[in-house]
């Protein structure tokens, strides 16, 4: 039997399962994920606060209209770094169909992928209020603590400053549909993303 055993994690949460049920990363997955959640939950979690509730990991016009439908105050489109599924949908190419879905009634948020400015020229462009940053933050914070922190985000704010200045847009408002090109627009032009 293989367990995961995580070393970043040691000491922290156990990977040792033993089970006679399927793999053991099987086990591992069904100990730390509540297969029983629902869109009900949510419903739930709202009668219990009054901070907004964001969504996360909505890919799909379905999706995003129950996150609708249970009344969510924000989607954030995501994959979760596309750490769960082989082939799961860069999160960029998701983006336009939630964003259609939703027709401005809440934001959409955006993260997985973004590396670059231009990245998040890209997502403004598609519909996103903003762009969510993981990985490269905890880069940043590996190789010089928190100044890599935050040099990553500087950069990332520069790259996008030199983006716009070169797609013409003085303002964030400026950023619009006509700047990218998808599937969606079949006929005029290649996808550029
Ligand atoms: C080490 C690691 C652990 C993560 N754990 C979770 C998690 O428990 N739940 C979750 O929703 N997303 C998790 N994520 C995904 C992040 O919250 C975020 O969606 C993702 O890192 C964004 O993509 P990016 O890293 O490409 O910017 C994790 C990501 C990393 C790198």
């Amino acid at each position: 039997m293989i367990s995961p055993q995580l070393k970043n994690l040691e000491g922290l949460i156990s990977t040792q399962v033993v089970s006679d049920k399927g793999s053991s990363l099987e086990a591992y997955a069904n100990q730390i994920l509540d297969a029983s959640l629902s869109w009900k939950d949510v419903r739930w979690l709202k009668s219990i606060t009054n901070l907004p509730i964001l969504i996360k990991g909505v890919l799909t016009r379905e999706d995003a209209t129950k996150a609708m439908e249970v009344g969510v105050d924000g989607i954030i489109v995501s994959n979760h770094g596309a750490r769960q599924l082989d082939y799961t949908p860069a999160t960029i190419s998701a983006l336009e169909e939630v964003v259609d879905a939703v027709r401005g009634k809440f934001p959409v948020l955006l993260d997985g992928g973004v590396r670059r400015g231009t990245d998040v020229f890209k997502a403004l462009a598609l519909g996103a209020q903003a762009v969510l940053v993981g990985r490269p933050v905890i880069y940043g914070l590996a190789v010089k603590g928190e100044h890599g922190a935050r040099r990553v985000i500087e950069m990332l704010k520069d790259e996008l400053e030199l983006t716009m200045a070169l797609s013409g847009c003085p303002s964030l408002t400026d950023i619009t549909r006509t700047h990218v090109r998808t599937k969606h627009d079949i006929g005029k032009l290649q996808s550029m993303l």
